[in-house]
């Protein structure tokens, strides 16, 4: 074989100036940077690489920084209430599951519907009656607790301490609709299946 093909011998360029050392990339990060939508969606802040890349700015300083939109724990209800549910369900929330008592987890909840007679209370009754929004606000605190959500009457009383927000988030329900407010901290749950049970009737929106 030739010496021109043996690559052993081949002629390199010169050198770096330090051999042993990568070159120096030398970056400009001013000019990149990244829309980022803040924690709800609604706004969008612009982040540099530089902040990005900074070992002096930590994540939390983006979030220090970020707006702060959720309201607080503990806030009014009312405050951040609203009666339209797609707004409702646009709203940010605060995520404070409570932990259940022994012997109400949702595996107990699902096998009590599954073999409790009437978990509505209906006593024979038909399930598919037309209910008025005046017979609901009269279950608001005796007898069986009655809410409407998304047009359907439940009694959610057996519900009260299986309900993974608590007894005192459920019982903002009680005695009138409250879709926009359900939609609001849960619209991905299916209570269709979880109350089918305890459906009373159909709301009469007639009236
Ligand atoms: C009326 C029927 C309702 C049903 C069937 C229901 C069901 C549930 C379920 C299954 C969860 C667990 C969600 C998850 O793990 O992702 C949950 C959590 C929760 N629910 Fe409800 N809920 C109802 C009504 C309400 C209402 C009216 C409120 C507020 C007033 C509320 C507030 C909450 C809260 C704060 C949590 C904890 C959220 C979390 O941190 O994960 N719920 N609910």
């Amino acid at each position: 074989m030739a010496d021109s093909d043996d690559f052993t011998f081949c002629e390199v360029g010169k050198a770096l100036e330090d051999e042993f050392q990568s070159p120096k990339i030398i970056l400009n990060t001013e000019s990149i940077y990244a829309e980022r939508d803040d924690l709800d969606g609604r706004t969008s802040s612009k982040i540099s690489a530089q902040d990005d890349l900074a070992e002096n700015v930590s994540s939390e300083k983006i979030i220090a920084e970020a707006p702060l939109k959720e309201p607080e724990r503990g806030m009014s209800e009312s405050a951040v209430e609203t009666e339209d549910p797609i707004t409702a369900a646009r709203q940010p929330i605060k995520r404070s599951k409570v932990p259940f008592e022994k012997g109400y987890s949702q595996m107990d909840w699902l096998k009590l519907t599954r073999t409790h007679p009437d978990l509505a209370g209906l006593k024979g009754q038909t399930n598919r009656r037309l209910i008025s929004l005046d017979e609901v606000k009269q279950h608001k605190k005796e007898g069986p607790i009655w809410t409407v959500l998304k047009g359907r009457v439940y009694n959610i009383s057996p519900y009260m301490k299986f309900h993974p927000g608590g007894v005192d988030m459920l019982m903002k329900a009680a005695g009138r609709d409250c879709t926009a407010l359900f939609n609001k901290y849960h619209a991905w749950v299916n209570a269709e299946f979880l109350l089918e049970k305890c459906l009373v009737g159909f709301l009469d929106e007639s009236q």
